[in-house]
C-alpha cells in the first residue's frame, strides 16, 4: 500500500513513512493510492467480532508490511484496553430510527482517543525499531491535544508540543493538557484561535530546515493513521444495524473534517452508507460551501461547542482531491487561493461529486442548547454540545427509512457549563479524573508567531 499527496508533488510513501511524516512536503495530505474494497461477505464476516478483531480486519489492508499481523494485533489490543466500555463504541437508540454512537469512553473522553491511543502504540513500535526520536507538534481546539498528551506522555523517544487557543477551550480540556507532569509534555497556549494554531503547525512542516532539525511529526488528522483508525467504528456501528444487508446514514459533528472523511473511506471500502451529513455549529464554512459552492473563511466565532470552532477545515482538502478526480494541481491551486484570498469557489463538477456523498446542516447556539435539553428529557441521554449539534442536524434531514447514526464525539462532563445551562444538571467526571480540578497546571503562553513558537520548541525539546 502506497500513499500519495493531495497536491501531487511529494514523494510517494509507505504507511510507516506517511504516518511518521505527517504533512506532505508539497503542503498536501497523504491518502492511499487506491482504497482497498471489502466484499459484502467480508463485511458480513465482521458481525459478532470484538471491536479489536474488527479493527484488525478493517485496517490491515492499509498498513502494508509495516507491521506483522501478530504485532499489529497486539498493538490494537493495547490501544483499546484502557477504554471504559467493553463495546468500545456502543450504540444507543435515541429516536424511532435514530441512534447515537458513543465515542467518548476512551481515556480522555472524546472520539480522538480511538485514533490517538492507536497512534501512540504505532509510533512507539516504529520508533523503538528505528531508534529515532521525534518532536510531535499538534494544534488543538481542545480534544486532539488532550488525547495526544495522554497517548504520548512519558514516552522515551517523543516530545509532544500542543498548541491550543488561549481561553477558547473548556476548563476540563485545558486541565487535561496542562496537568500531566511528564517532562516530554509541553502545553502552549497561543494568543489566537484554532485556525492560527493549525496554520502555525503547517508553517512548521513547510519550514524544512526546522522540520528536519527537530524531526517533526504530526498527530493531527493531517496524519493518515488518525483517519484510518476512525474508519473502524463506521463499520462496527453499521454492522450492528444490519449492514451490509441494510444501508445506514451518518451525521457527524464536524470541524476539521477528519472524522467524516473516515466515514467517506468506509463508504469507498464498500460499507453501504447512504448519506454522510456534515453537522456544523455557527462556524459553518462547510455547510455554506456544500450549499452554495463558495468556501470562504469568515473568522472563527467562539461557541458552546468549542472543539468545532474551526474555519480552515484541514481534511476538506482530502475530499476535494477525490471530488476533483484526484487532480493534485487543481487542489494545490484552490489551497493557494485559500491562503492568499481567504477562499475559493468549488467547480460545478466537484460540487456535484461532493453532494453525491455529503449533505450538510448547521445548528445555532440556541438550537444546540435546546437539543441537549430535549434529548435529555426524551431519552435520559446527556449530550455534549458537539454531539447535540449532530443530533439537531440529523433531525433536520429529510425523513428516511434508512437508520441514522449520529456520532457522539465527547463526554458531556468535558463541557459542564453548556450542559448545566441547558439541563440544570452538571455532569460529573469519571472517578479516575475526579481530582482534575485540584492538580497543578503547567502551561506556557506564547504569541501567534512562528519564530517564537519554533524557538520555544527548540529550547524545550530533549535533543
Ligand atoms: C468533540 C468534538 N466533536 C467534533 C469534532 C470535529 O471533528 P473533526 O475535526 O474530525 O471534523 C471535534 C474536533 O475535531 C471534537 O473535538
Ligand atoms: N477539534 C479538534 C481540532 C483538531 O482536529 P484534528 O482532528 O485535525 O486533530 C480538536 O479537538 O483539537
Amino acid at each position: 500500500m502506497r500513499y500519495v499527496s493531495t497536491r501531487g508533488q511529494a514523494p510517494v510513501l509507505t504507511f510507516e513513512e506517511a504516518m511518521l511524516t505527517g504533512l506532505a512536503r508539497d503542503g498536501g495530505l497523504y491518502v492511499p493510492e487506491t482504497v482497498p474494497e471489502m466484499a459484502p461477505a467480508e463485511i458480513a464476516g465482521l458481525a459478532g467480532l470484538t471491536y479489536e478483531e474488527a479493527a484488525f480486519r478493517v485496517m490491515r489492508p492499509f498498513i502494508g508490511d509495516t507491521f506483522a499481523d501478530a504485532e499489529f494485533e497486539s498493538i490494537i489490543a493495547r490501544a483499546y484496553a484502557g477504554f471504559g466500555h467493553t463495546a468500545r463504541a456502543p450504540l444507543v437508540q435515541i429516536g424511532a430510527n435514530h441512534f447515537l454512537l458513543e465515542l467518548f469512553h476512551g481515556p480522555t473522553l472524546a472520539f480522538k482517543d480511538f485514533a490517538m491511543q492507536l497512534i501512540g502504540q504505532l509510533f512507539q513500535a516504529a520508533l523503538e525499531r528505528s531508534g529515532n526520536r521525534v518532536t510531535i507538534v499538534g494544534a488543538t481546539s481542545g480534544d486532539t491535544g488532550s488525547a495526544a498528551i495522554e497517548a504520548f506522555r512519558g514516552l522515551d523517544n517523543v516530545d509532544v508540543f500542543i498548541l491550543f487557543p488561549e481561553g477558547r477551550v473548556s476548563e476540563v480540556q485545558r486541565r487535561q493538557m496542562t496537568t500531566p507532569a511528564e517532562a516530554n509534555v509541553h502545553a502552549l497556549a497561543v494568543r489566537g484561535d484554532f485556525d492560527d494554531c493549525q496554520a502555525r503547525v503547517k508553517d512548521m512542516f513547510n519550514h524544512f530546515e526546522f522540520r528536519d532539525r527537530v524531526a517533526l511529526a504530526g498527530v493531527n488528522s493531517i496524519n493518515w493513521a488518525r483517519v484510518l483508525a476512525q474508519v473502524v467504528y463506521y463499520f462496527t456501528s453499521a454492522i450492528s444495524l444490519g449492514a451490509p444487508h441494510r444501508s445506514v446514514g451518518f451525521t457527524v459533528p464536524t470541524g476539521n473534517f477528519g472524522d467524516i472523511f473516515a466515514g467517506y473511506i468506509a463508504r469507498r471500502m464498500g460499507l453501504p452508507v447512504e448519506r454522510l451529513v456534515i453537522a456544523t455549529n455557527q462556524n459553518d464554512i462547510l455547510h455554506r460551501a456544500l450549499s452554495g459552492g463558495a468556501y470562504e473563511t469568515h473568522g472563527v466565532t467562539p461557541s458552546i461547542s468549542p472543539s468545532m470552532d474551526i474555519q480552515v477545515s484541514s481534511n476538506f482538502e482530502r475530499a476535494l482531491f477525490e471530488a476533483y478526480g484526484r487532480d493534485g494541481a487543481a487542489v494545490a491551486q484552490q489551497m493557494q487561493a485559500l491562503k492568499e484570498q481567504g477562499g475559493f469557489t468549488i467547480s460545478q463538477g466537484a460540487l456535484q461529486a461532493l453532494r453525491e456523498v455529503f449533505a450538510s446542516g448547521r445548528a445555532s447556539e440556541e438550537e444546540t442548547s435546546a437539543t441537549i435539553r430535549a434529548t435529555h428529557a426524551a431519552t435520559g441521554e446527556i449530550l455534549c454540545p458537539h454531539s447535540a449539534v449532530g443530533v439537531k442536524v440529523a433531525m433536520d434531514q429529510p425523513a428516511s427509512a434508512t437508520p441514522m447514526i449520529t456520532l457522539a464525539t465527547a463526554h458531556p462532563a468535558k463541557f459542564p457549563d453548556a450542559v448545566e445551562a441547558a439541563t440544570g444538571l452538571r455532569p460529573a467526571l469519571p472517578n479516575r479524573m475526579a481530582d482534575l480540578y485540584e492538580r497543578a497546571e503547567r502551561v506556557t503562553v506564547v504569541d501567534n508567531d512562528l519564530g517564537a513558537i519554533e524557538s520555544l520548541i527548540e529550547e524545550r525539546r530533549a535533543s
